[in-house]
């Protein structure tokens, strides 16, 4: 089994655990599931600029313990000060060290921003827990689910007022996945079998993304020149995690990322 598959293998056991321990019915009566959903795909849409969507993640399978040292109402309050346009926050435990308590101390400190609940989707019974903690959106991974699964987890997801993030890999991926039941599509330029990262991933799918879907790339993503290149291929946010998260203080990486981002603007001349 690769990693992925052992992740998904995981999460099928732990969402048929959580559906033992708690109800669908249950979840409905949770604070934030009635709360109205803020979306990330028409901020995005409507930017004149390159924009970050920051993520909170503690761990990973490909580099293990990334920042054990932070708090996530503090690191995720600082992304929002320093002008993220969306966060991502890690609810999968088991291979990211994430919770529902981080997430939940995301939402409560960060009311008027849209979350992105990063795990790996494969029942619609984690849609509701997605809407019980405060999420916005939802990520579904083409690599770790079938064409239908996709549309039929994105309709539900969309009942629920969540919006949905397609992640792809490749062209097969992207042609089997892609419909119109999707907000936004990532392009992830991690490889999850092999991990490595590579931009030419992003710049060779961008041409097979209709305009009319907001793209985004994820993953490996460190400096203002690869941004600005990457947004010259269309791509309206940019999906960092462990870039910030290695630093002491991940929200003055992400000011200081913006800073460069403007001067690289300045400095080129480019009408963006
Ligand atoms: O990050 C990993 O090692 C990983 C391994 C297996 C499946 C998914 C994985 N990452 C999830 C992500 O999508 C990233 O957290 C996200 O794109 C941010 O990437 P980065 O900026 O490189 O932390």
């Amino acid at each position: 089994m690769n990693i992925l598959e052992k992740i998904i293998a995981r999460k099928k056991e732990e969402v048929s655990e959580s559906k033992a321990i708690k109800s669908i019915s249950a979840l409905e009566k949770e604070t934030f599931f009635d709360r109205k959903t803020i979306s990330a795909a028409k901020a995005l849409r409507n930017s004149k600029y390159p924009r970050i969507i920051s993520e909170f993640k503690r761990k990973s399978p490909s580099k293990g313990i990334i920042n054990d040292q932070v708090l996530p109402e503090i690191v995720t309050s600082d992304y929002v000060d320093a002008g993220a346009v969306a966060l991502s926050v890690l609810t999968d435990q088991d291979f990211f060290g994430g919770s529902f308590a981080d997430f939940l101390k995301a939402r409560k400190a960060n009311s008027g921003i849209p979350i992105l609940r990063k795990d790996f989707i494969v029942d619609e019974y984690q849609l509701f827990e997605a809407r019980a903690i405060g999420a916005d959106m939802i990520l579904l991974i083409a690599a770790c689910l079938t064409p239908g699964e996709i549309v039929t987890l994105s309709k539900r997801a969309h009942d629920l007022g969540l919006e949905v993030l397609l992640e792809v890999h490749n062209e097969q991926e992207l042609a089997a996945s892609l419909g119109d039941t999707i907000d936004i599509v990532g392009v992830n330029n991690r490889n999850l079998k092999t991990f490595d990262t590579s931009i030419e991933t992003s710049i060779l799918l961008s041409e097979q993304i209709p305009d009319s879907f907001v793209k985004i790339s994820e993953s490996g993503l460190k400096d203002a020149d690869t941004i600005l290149r990457l947004y010259q291929h269309g791509y309206k946010g940019f999906l960092i995690g462990e870039t910030f998260m290695r630093t002491a203080n991940p929200g003055t990486a992400l000011a200081d990322l913006q800073k460069d981002l403007t001067q690289h603007r300045n400095i080129n001349s480019l009408v963006l």
